[in-house]
């Protein structure tokens, strides 16, 4: 437990996540598990790390980069096959985080690094649903599936999943309410990916991105002017480029920021919490939430992410407030659901004024 005298009021805070990837919740306890049950052998002769459990967390204490984290994201879904662990994968987060009082979290997940292993999309999407239908009857969570094309893959390979999913009705009926793209960023700017996001446009799709992470800030600027995003995950580099355009254009035009503090830390995108860019991030007045991003691989979930920005930046509870209001009015969940979450944000901050 952190030790800041918020820990409390910043546990019982009604919170909304909106940058999660659920494979990034698969801890490495279910991960030698599924690897059992699945016979999937973990390549331990080629990297020690895979060895144990012990020395893969071990292992996780030290990530170098983006991409040297993803090496490690990408083996460990290998042990997901079928509908039944994804299933097992996604309850157990979407029970961690109610137990954290999320009451809304919109996840990411990556269809492509399944299908591109014989994974069928029906079965990973099967999977997530009956853990989504659990969760709401279990903790009474709200939950939205985006889906991430991959920056590593050609578009053309994007546009077919996406094209699959759209033509299935997955969008239609309510399945997937968004997509996103992920993975290496710099290698891989905005402008590649037009035709994705026309294409999702067109067809009415809500539409965020991977920028600004370890990209710089004119990749956002290229998201928003490109791709016309409606949201960004992470972000950062707006601040840490001091690109006050776009922070100034980020404030006018609403965008919410999906941002990951403890993730910024063990990617190295930011040397300690307090190059984080949360007072500058207020002070500009841009809509944010603060989310967990990996958090089976950056030692957090979403209260440790709060608390590691409390224990840095003591903010008071009406400034907690304003960001946990922020979150709920930057989500995709309808009206209704956005005044219940509002009102118990409310009945919170009341006993802790
Ligand atoms: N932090 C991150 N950035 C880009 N792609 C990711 N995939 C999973 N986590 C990611
Ligand atoms: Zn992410």
């Amino acid at each position: 437990m952190c030790q800041t005298p918020l820990h409390g009021f910043l546990a019982a805070l009604p919170k909304c996540e909106h940058h999660l990837h659920l494979e990034g919740t698969l801890e490495p306890e279910l991960l030698f598990q599924l690897a059992a049950k699945n016979n999937i052998t973990l390549p331990a002769s080629k990297d020690a790390a895979f060895a144990s459990i012990a020395s893969l967390k071990d292992r996780y204490q030290r990530f170098q980069n983006l991409d040297d984290f993803l090496g490690y994201y990408y083996i460990a879904m290998s042990a997901l096959l079928d509908a039944g662990d994804f299933e097992a994968l996604a309850y157990a987060y979407f029970a961690k985080a109610a137990s954290q009082n999320v009451r809304h979290a919109e996840v990411f997940f990556d269809p492509q690094a399944h299908t591109e292993r014989g994974v069928a999309f029906a079965t990973v999407v099967a999977g997530f649903k009956r853990a989504q239908a659990r969760a709401t009857a279990d903790f009474g969570i709200t939950t939205e599936l985006i889906m991430c094309l991959l920056k590593h893959l050609p578009l053309a390979e994007a546009m077919s999943t996406f094209a699959q999913a759209r033509d299935g009705g997955y969008f239609k009926d309510g399945t997937l309410a968004a997509i996103g793209m992920d993975s290496s960023e710099l290698p891989f700017p905005p402008p590649m990916w037009r035709d994705l996001y026309d294409a999702a446009a067109a067809a009415g799709i809500r539409r965020t991105v991977h920028a600004g992470e370890e990209g710089p800030a004119s990749y956002m600027t290229q998201a928003l002017d490109i791709l016309n995003a409606q949201r960004i995950d992470h972000g950062i580099r707006a601040f840490l480029d001091g690109d006050e355009a776009l922070v100034a254009r980020l404030a006018r035009e609403g965008t919410l920021l999906t941002a990951c503090p403890l993730s910024n830390i063990k990617l190295q995108c930011i040397s300690s919490m307090k190059e984080f860019p949360l007072r500058k991030m207020l002070d500009a007045g841009v809509r944010f939430s603060i989310n967990s991003d990996d958090p089976a691989y950056f030692g957090g979930y979403i209260l440790e992410n709060y608390c590691a920005l409390q224990e840095t930046f003591g903010l008071s509870v009406r400034e907690w407030e304003g960001i946990a209001k922020g979150a709920v009015q930057g989500s995709w969940c309808a009206d209704e659901r956005k005044a219940e979450i509002l009102a118990e944000i409310e009945d919170v901050v009341g006993k802790w004024s």
